[in-house]
């Protein structure tokens, strides 16, 4: 596509066409969008964060990540969509407009890039980054079981075949430390939304314990309403709840560990659907989910603003 207005947002895209999407979208609008590289993942590929600003110097902001996950293709292809919406929306659509007139938001589409070439060259169901495991034929590490948060305790492998695999080390991927060190040194990131697919929930804090955390009432109420908005669009419905009570147990896992930096406002979606096509969604639906996400995520991004 020459442009992000003729840009296919219906059809799934290969790495090079994601890439070029976002430089187009920042020089089409650069008063308000802006590219910040946070690093570069193992096979050297450049991990993009867009940033949507319409003023101040490190205002609070929203943090939402697509893709950490390489075969959830609906998830990058969801990011690429929230992106021309900003775009489109801002100074039309009131609710966005009064989030984006107080806060920036943060978006990284293409959160593991080397396992989404693979998934569209070689192994369309690649999950895990694609850094090699010394002393292993197995290569990759799963991203969302390597953050520092309960890592290492029931919920993760220490196999490196293993798709839940945790790593050598907390933090040992770099398009996971890279997120780890753009989180620390922002410093005011109010609400972290980490997007996968499938099943069709909204989750919170914690997947590595039992204990629920001391936000938990406001968590699970918010959820509710972003879930009600989210089922308003098209009827479909998702559950709601803390990720060990509603999907199961797993340690390392991105949203823990942004919670316990204080960073209240942290969610994980699992957009559709639930199991009739699973990672392999047609690209029919593309847009439904986008729009029906998009939903939830007014919701969420406003309580952000407003507390
Ligand atoms: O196992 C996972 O990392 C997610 C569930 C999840 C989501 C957030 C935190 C901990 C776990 C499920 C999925 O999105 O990876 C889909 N899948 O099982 O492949
Ligand atoms: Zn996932």
């Amino acid at each position: 596509a020459r442009d992000t207005d003729s840009f296919n947002y219906k059809t799934y895209h290969p790495i090079s066409e994601l890439y070029s999407f976002q430089d187009m979208l920042v020089a089409e609008n650069p008063s308000l969008v802006s590219k910040i590289v946070i690093g570069r993942s193992y096979e050297g590929r450049p991990l993009n964060v867009l940033k949507f600003s319409t003023g101040g110097s490190n205002r609070p902001a929203i943090w939402i990540d697509t893709g950490i996950h390489s075969r959830e293709w609906v998830t990058q292809a969801s990011g690429t969509w929230f992106a021309k919406k900003i775009v489109t929306d801002y100074g039309k659509d009131p609710v966005l407009t009064a989030i984006l007139n107080k806060m920036d938001i943060l978006l990284e589409t293409v959160t593991n890039p080397d396992g989404y070439a693979y998934s569209h060259t070689a192994n369309r169901m690649w999950r895990k980054t694609r850094k090699p495991n010394s002393g292993s034929s197995c290569v990759g590490v799963d991203p969302n079981r390597n953050w520092d948060a309960g890592y290492g305790g029931p919920g993760a492998s220490s196999n490196p075949c293993s798709e839940t695999f945790r790593g050598p080390r907390a933090h040992s991927e770099s398009e996971v430390k890279s997120i780890v060190d753009f989180v620390k040194s922002h410093g005011n990131i109010k609400e972290f939304i980490s997007i996968h697919a499938y099943s069709q929930m909204l989750m919170y804090p914690y997947g590595y314990t039992q204990t629920p955390v001391k936000d938990q009432a406001a968590l699970h109420s918010l959820a509710q309403r972003a879930v009600s908005a989210l089922t308003a669009v098209y009827g479909t419905r998702y559950r709601y709840g803390s990720i060990i009570n509603v999907i199961y147990q797993a340690s390392g896992g991105t949203i823990d560990w942004t919670y316990n930096q204080g960073i209240k406002y942290s969610y994980t979606f699992e957009l559709r659907d639930t199991g009739r096509y699973g990672f392999i969604l047609p690209a029919n639906q593309i847009e439904p989910t986008a729009e029906e996400t998009w939903a939830a995520l007014l919701v969420l991004m406003t309580h952000a603003k407003n507390n």
